[in-house]
């Protein structure tokens, strides 16, 4: 990664004050996502365009509540809207039912109609959560993104999964259901700190390892100016991410066959969240991180991919402050067993088999059903996981 890199960027890509808007065709389910630096302050005109109704609940959490909620309310006011603000702690641990219950709750309170929209101003969390209850309020109401995490502008506030944790583990309840439109500010990340910037990267990460080498080779120069909250740089990678989205997420909404694609490093990342209690003490992009280095090396150790293509996935992770194993995770070890018993609740198993993301080489990933359990296992040891 070059901080000081200066070359011209290639034709049709994102500079400094450049907006891009990237189109999920779903059909009657449609949606543009609005990507650079000041389009939250689209919303009201956009609001306009989707409903007459002059009520908007906009569910957020405290932290992001405090440095970005007033700048909308008022805006919204100015354009004639009544908006009612939710609010839930910060933190993975709000993806749970008490904080659904409370949510639902509080928007019933609010007589929320099922014309109006709800818009969700946050991270994963709040998207995630917010989409959740919008897709079961009254059954069903529309709602609208406003992330303010790179994670969220560049993969959860796009593509309509919605849901909570359980004790039985991640993501396990929730529904598809479409945002109705997504503005990415990318103004909103100055006060993200830096460790859930970099924690988002990973995801910006995913997409080139997914299908996208020259993608990975760009992001190997330049990641380090769109971790600098550079505009050119940053607006560039959340629109390829989001094109790359758009174009899984038309092609196969509910995730039949090639969306499980996006899965990318999740299999592993979701047992690490499990184990590590949603906590502080491993981010969700950081587990995505550790569980892309494990999926490219279980591809080397079967003989799929290149060694060489792991090594530098892993050093490209590293370079951007990311943790790349299971030792590098604060706390103490994690136990193997533990770890095999989380991936077994995961979503995309059949008949009691995993289905695992892997890849034959950078931007070359694929979906198997056959891979053993000892083979799992043992990479998992070679990580630092600790085995009985
Ligand atoms: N639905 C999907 O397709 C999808 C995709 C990827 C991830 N996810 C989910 O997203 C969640 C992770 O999202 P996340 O990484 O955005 O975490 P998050 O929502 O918890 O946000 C991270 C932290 O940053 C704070 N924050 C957010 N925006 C800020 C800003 N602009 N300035 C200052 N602080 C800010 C929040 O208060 C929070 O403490 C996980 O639950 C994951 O499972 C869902
Ligand atoms: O949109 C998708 O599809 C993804 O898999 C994106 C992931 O980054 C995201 O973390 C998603 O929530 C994981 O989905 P899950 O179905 O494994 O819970
Ligand atoms: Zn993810």
């Amino acid at each position: 990664m070059t901080v000081s890199d200066t070359a011209a960027p290639a034709p049709g890509t994102a500079e400094a004050g450049q907006t891009e808007t990237v189109h999920v065709a779903l059909g009657a389910r449609a949606y543009d996502i609005r990507i650079g630096s000041g389009v939250s302050a689209e919303l009201p005109a956009r609001l306009k365009a989707l409903s007459r109704q002059t009520r908007v609940a906009i569910v957020s959490d405290e932290a992001v509540a405090a440095q970005h909620l007033a700048p909308l309310v008022d805006a919204l006011a100015a354009a004639g809207y009544e908006a009612v603000p939710i609010l839930v702690p910060p933190g993975e641990t709000s993806k749970r039912f008490g904080t659904l219950e409370d949510v639902l709750d509080r928007l019933l309170e609010a007589r929320v109609e099922r014309r109006d929209l709800v818009v969700a101003l946050g991270g994963g969390v709040v998207g995630d959560l917010t989409g959740f209850a919008a897709s079961i309020l009254r059954r069903g109401v529309r709602f609208v993104q406003v992330p303010t995490t790179l994670l969220a502008q560049v993969d959860s506030s796009v593509g309509g999964k919605t849901g909570i944790n359980t004790r039985h583990g991640k993501n396990l309840v929730g529904t598809f259901h479409q945002p109705s439109l997504v503005l990415a500010d990318t103004d909103h990340l100055a006060t993200l700190p830096d460790r859930e910037m970099r924690a988002g990267y990973a995801e910006v990460v995913k997409y080139g390892l997914i299908g996208d080498a020259p993608f990975f080779a760009w992001l190997e120069e330049k990641g380090a100016r769109v971790l600098a909250r550079e505009t050119g740089p940053l607006v560039r990678a959340v629109a390829t991410s989001c094109r790359a989205k758009a174009a899984t997420v038309a092609a196969d909404e509910t995730e039949q066959g090639a969306r499980a694609l996006l899965n990318l490093g999740h299999t592993f990342g979701h047992a690490l969240e499990a184990e590590t209690g949603y906590s502080a003490r491993l981010l969700h992009g950081e587990a995505v991180a550790i569980g892309m280095v494990l999926a490219f090396d279980l591809s080397a150790d079967l003989g799929l991919a290149p060694r060489a293509d792991a090594d530098r996935v892993r050093a490209h992770l590293k370079a951007a402050g990311l943790p790349v194993s299971i030792a590098d995770i604060p706390g103490g070890p994690l136990a193997v067993e533990r770890l095999v018993h989380h991936m077994q609740q995961d979503k995309k198993v059949v008949g009691g088999t995993l289905t695992l993301i892997l890849a034959h080489g950078i931007g070359r990933a694929f979906t198997t059903q056959d891979v053993e359990t000892a083979a799992i296992a043992a990479r998992l040891a070679a990580d630092g996981a600790a085995s009985a």
